[in-house]
């Protein structure tokens, strides 16, 4: 197949080939946890990474194989590896990257359990970390130290969809000879592609976007480097664990099917939604990279290829009357999580952020009032009238 295929055309075909699986148009399931070596020599010279071949599930499997060369093709990468959580495939990246006394320079908000891998890192393994603006370029190289291994961004960052200028960032960390990460969950490769302006590592919390459909927790990296890749894969995913099941694997390579097709339409809907959302007389400051008032309105469109499906927006009024509206909505779903065909609403103060002090919450800019919105794929009309009666409904 043509290497160079457009991202529509590569969500369904890359990393299978039909023809290598008895003709099976969807990829196999290949359930099993260990593969049986023809002989002992075999299996001795598997283990000394002197032949090719599975060994056991927990160091790679055929299926999960097929998702990771599908998600490297996606991402404009040498290699990925997949895990069984976001956050799984978040610490590898940093054990992989880091080792004690070394600092990480983070964008200013990020996940609120990837600020609790920062803190676990800095109290049991002394790896430091600072958050920083990363708006200016001058700011940046002010805080980066000899020790700095890593730049670990968001774009946009959960849940205040500020974004970072991941060609500026590249370009101070090359300088620096630093390891650039990037957090593309809220973009999925449909509308970011960080390795192609010369990020060094994506994560992915696949159990949004790639996934699409609620029901499954999976992680994703995806490495521009092949040696590194291969280095990762032998080092921490083997022996700290943490590979995806072959089942989840395989329901993200159905996912992955209609990722394109899905966000345009969750792309569409946020539109809508935030166009109509913005003028409601109860809802304060919004944010959302779409809206010509955002403040790097300008960079997500020279960066993103749309304006992506979340919006996050503040309530004019008390945390107890943004709790109100969750209460009172129907059709959208009170849940953490996103990407999903479901459009889920949540309050990240209390729930996706709570495990961040307020005083840093609110230097993130996570105030009580603000609430995250992930448009769904239902009609945006009836979203709308759903969010409108929970706002009208409150005084
Ligand atoms: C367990 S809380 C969060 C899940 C997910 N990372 C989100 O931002 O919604």
């Amino acid at each position: 197949m043509k290497k160079n295929n457009n991202i529509e055309t590569q969500v369904i075909h890359a990393g299978y080939n039909p023809l290598e699986h008895s003709g099976s148009l969807t990829p196999p399931l290949f359930q099993t946890s260990t593969f049986s070596f023809p002989t002992a020599e075999e299996g001795e010279s598997r283990f000394a990474g002197e032949s090719e071949g599975h060994i056991y599930s927990r160091f790679g499997n055929p299926t999960i194989a097929i998702l990771e060369e599908r998600m490297a093709a996606l991402e404009n990468g040498a290699a990925a590896l997949a895990f069984t959580s976001g956050m799984a495939a978040v610490s590898a990246t940093l054990f992989h990257l880091t080792k004690s006394n070394d600092h990480i320079l983070c964008s200013d908000g990020i996940y609120g359990c990837t600020f609790g891998l920062l803190q676990l890192l800095k109290q049991k393994y002394e790896i430091d970390h600072d958050l920083i603006n990363m708006d200016d370029e001058e700011t940046l190289r002010k805080a980066i130290r000899a020790e700095t291994a890593v730049i670990y961004v968001e774009t946009p960052i959960n849940p205040t969809m500020k974004l970072v200028d991941l060609e500026m960032i590249v370009k101070v960390a090359k300088e620096h000879g630093i390891r650039v990460v990037v957090d593309n969950t809220f973009c999925s490769p449909y509308l970011q592609q960080p390795l192609t302006l010369g990020c060094d590592y994506v994560v992915h919390s696949a159990t949004k976007y790639i996934g699409g459909h609620g029901d499954v927790i999976a992680g994703i990296v995806v490495g521009a480097d092949k040696e590194e890749m291969a280095e990762m894969a032998a080092s921490v995913r083997k022996d700290i664990g943490g590979i995806i099941s072959p089942f989840d694997a395989w329901l993200l390579i159905r996912g992955l099917k209609t990722l394109a097709v899905r966000l345009d339409r969750h792309c569409d809907n946020a539109k809508k939604i935030a166009e109509t959302l913005k003028a409601h007389p109860k809802v304060g400051k919004m944010f959302y990279p779409g809206d010509e008032e955002f403040p790097q309105y300008q960079l997500a469109q020279k960066q993103m290829r749309r304006s992506g499906g979340m919006i996050s927006f503040e309530v004019k009024g008390t945390k107890e009357e943004a709790q109100a509206i969750l209460n009172r909505v129907q059709l959208i779903k009170l849940a953490v999580s996103l990407g999903d065909t479901e459009t889920l609403i949540q309050h990240p103060a209390s729930m996706t952020h709570a495990g961040i002090s307020k005083d840093e919450r609110e230097k993130m800019g996570i105030s009580d009032t603000l609430i995250r919105l992930s448009v769904g794929l239902e009609a945006w009309e009836d979203i709308w009238a759903d969010l409108k009666q929970a706002l009208d409904g409150i005084k």
